[in-house]
């Protein structure tokens, strides 16, 4: 199975190896963003298993669009979620509900697909823990004003999430049912419900969950009682606006970490750092043995037509910070023109790093940044990603990687 999953990853992409780190070459976007699902959650894995939790960077623009496949199956159910701690290697300084905001970016297009379930996972998982040995049901409503399909793929995920944890689970006997709350609806699938009248005393709780406001959950209760015959009914409710568009994964609300977007961008730098160097010192996130600059499990950049990295523009003086892990910039070529970003110790103490570059019209800087060329290229950011200890690795598509000099890479 490795066997195969090896020569299917080996097809997809070209691999080489120079002084720049390795580059994989994808014949299509698809493929890329498929690499670097894999790539993302093999480093979760790996890191999970040796520290317990996992320091992701994100960065912004189209390196958003190319994790979405994060949210997807396998890896919405295999990736340990709860154990990651996000960060942005660079921020505008605009509010976070704004088009320009890295955060923004990155909740609509991947962690707000993560949020909801939070809650009712975790308050389920642990309810379950305080009760081994006892059979619990848990039903979860729907009505016509959520779209059922909807409601079906959040119950598929929490189900999925449940038999994850057999070592939890074995100690029960659960089960789950979809119901809507129509009447006739609910009493067309009450064949779902445990049917014998002893049977269903045995089920000591139901959670009836999904799409309500505080208005309807009294209704959903006494229903949920009536329908299992227990007064241990427990209802968790959630606003309709609250509801997922597409089954989601946990990340924990209070590990996603975002820039203050109420101060300058002074203090939004000076508090970020603060938080990260809190952050090392409970070891959450590693410290370099050879700086004493956070080291990241995991760095993802993207690069823009000019080279730039985060906010890391060429020829700019925050290129050479030394000093400070976050730093800030109010003259941005590119807008917003305040930002705060990473500075390049940072990003060259982390474990990995990985830049993810497609289209054509970047092909000229990743020639830049990658192949050996005229002096002048040292002022390319792109170049200075230099990992003193850790590992670089390009994702790129063809026509990004269409300059390059090695002809075997351009085709
Ligand atoms: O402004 C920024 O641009 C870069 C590159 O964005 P892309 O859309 O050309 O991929 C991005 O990596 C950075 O986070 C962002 O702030």
């Amino acid at each position: 199975m490795d066997r195969l999953r090896h020569f299917a990853k080996s097809m997809a992409h070209s691999e080489f190896h120079n002084d720049r780190g390795e580059l994989r070459i994808y014949e299509s976007v698809d493929e890329l963003g498929t690499d670097l699902a894999d790539y993302v959650a093999e480093l979760s894995e790996l890191s999970v298993k040796e520290r317990g939790v996992f320091a992701v960077a994100l960065s912004g623009g189209s390196l958003i669009d190319l994790l979405g496949k994060l949210c997807k199956a396998p890896y919405n159910r295999t990736i340990d979620w709860a154990k990651w701690y996000i960060f942005w290697a660079d921020e505008r300084v605009v509010a976070k509900n704004h088009a320009d905001s890295n955060y923004k970016l990155a909740k609509d297009g991947v962690l707000s697909k993560v949020f909801i379930l939070i809650p009712l996972f975790f308050f389920v998982y642990h309810y379950l823990l305080s009760r081994k040995g006892e059979a619990v049901v848990l039903i979860f409503f729907t009505d016509t004003r959520c779209r059922h399909k909807h409601a079906r793929g959040t119950l598929l995920v929490f189900r999925q999430r449940m038999d994850l944890r057999k070592n939890v689970m074995t100690e029960h006997r659960y089960f789950v049912a979809l119901l809507s709350f129509k009447t006739e609806n609910a009493v067309m699938k009450r064949e779902y419900l445990p049917s014998q009248k002893d049977e269903k005393e045995r089920y000591h709780l139901a959670f009836s969950v999904y799409g309500y406001g505080e208005a309807l959950s009294g209704q959903v209760r006494v229903f949920t009682e009536w329908l299992l015959n227990t007064r241990r009914a427990y209802t968790i409710s959630f606003k309709l606006s609250q509801a997922p568009r597409t089954p989601n994964v946990p990340i924990v609300p209070s590990h996603v970490h975002s820039i203050n977007d109420s101060v300058s961008a002074e203090e939004a730098a000076d508090d970020y750092e603060f938080a990260i160097r809190q952050m090392v010192r409970t070891r959450l996130i590693s410290v370099s043995d050879i700086s004493d600059c956070p080291k990241f499990d995991l760095i993802l950049l993207g690069m823009g037509s000019d080279g730039h990295i985060a906010s890391l523009f060429p020829n700019h003086l925050v290129l050479d910070e030394k000093d400070q892990w976050v730093t800030y910039i109010t003259d941005s070529p590119k807008p917003p023109p305040e930002r705060i970003t990473f500075t390049l110790p940072v990003i060259n103490s982390a474990s990995n790093v990985a830049l993810v570059v497609t289209g054509e019209n970047k092909a000229q800087a990743v020639h830049l940044a990658v192949d050996a060329v005229e002096p002048d290229c040292q002022s390319i950011p792109a170049r200075m990603v230099q990992p003193t200890k850790g590992k670089l690795v390009w994702f790129l598509d063809r026509p990004a990687a269409s300059k390059l000099n090695n002809s075997q890479l351009r085709n």
